[in-house]
């Protein structure tokens, strides 16, 4: 990579390189997690966390919308949730928590995560990071409101460029809403823990996911083709 003089973050602009691919990242089993620091230094960890409210609700009396997840808008154009790359000296929780208050205002003392929120851990061994995903329910009201506070958390309009409420229906056309979501660029394996995230809730079930996630990869096949026949015009 070379700085082409738009600015350079040395050491970090590596981990969030895009076009990792969903077999980059292994996910962990906890005695994995806790034997990996051996087997692969120096390490980056990583924590980001996946804010949820359910709300069963038709939406123009035709779509169930499941419930509410929290998602943004990065500073490098992609969708992630909210969290960061863990600074020396701090845990994965401890970054997540500061993190969730610097990019979207999370008040600690109210909302914090905890160890037992963090519902799955991945190495990508290229890059030698691990992420850590951590999820928290909170209630519909509370939900609305901690929205509206990310317009004055501190990186707002540095790291973060808007909150983006992820859309848990799917519209007439089977492909509209949830499937067409999954389609837009995600950073790093955000794309795999909102899946995760989603059924580990239960906001979906399988099956729900499953056609959900045939709609999506039809589309985006269509979306490619799209491209390729716009690029040969
Ligand atoms: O939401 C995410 N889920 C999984 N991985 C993510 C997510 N957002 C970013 N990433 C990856 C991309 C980078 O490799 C690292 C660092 O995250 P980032 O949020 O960019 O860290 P800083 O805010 O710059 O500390 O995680």
């Amino acid at each position: 990579m070379t700085d082409i003089g738009w600015g350079w973050l040395a050491d970090m602009e590596g981990f969030g390189t895009l076009g990792d691919k969903v077999d980059d990242f292994k996910l962990l089993s906890s005695e994995e997690l806790v034997s990996l620091n051996a087997t692969l230094s120096p390490l980056k960890h990583a924590s980001h966390g996946m804010i949820f409210a359910r709300r069963s609700k038709l939406l123009w009396d035709l779509y169930d919308m499941k419930g509410m997840v929290m998602m943004q808008l990065r500073f490098d154009g992609v969708l992630g949730f909210p969290g960061g790359l863990v600074d020396d000296g701090e845990t994965p929780l401890q970054g997540v928590n500061r993190e969730m208050h610097e990019e979207i205002g999370l008040d600690l003392s109210k909302y914090s995560f905890t160890d037992g929120d963090r519902i799955a851990s991945y190495v990508h061994e290229g890059k030698k990071l691990v992420l850590h995903f951590y999820m928290m329910e909170v209630s519909p009201e509370d939900f609305v409101l901690l929205e509206q506070r990310t317009l004055s958390a501190e990186e707002y309009g540095i790291e973060t460029y808007g909150v983006v409420r992820v859309p848990l229906f799917t519209m007439g056309d089977g492909v509209r809403g949830f499937p067409a979501f999954l389609a837009n660029q995600f950073a790093g394996n955000a794309r795999d823990e909102l899946i995760r995230g989603l059924l580990c809730s239960k906001l979906f079930t399988q099956q729900e996911m499953s056609v959900a996630l045939k709609a999506y990869l039809s589309h985006s096949e269509k979306l490619k083709v799209e491209t390729v026949t716009s690029k040969a015009n």
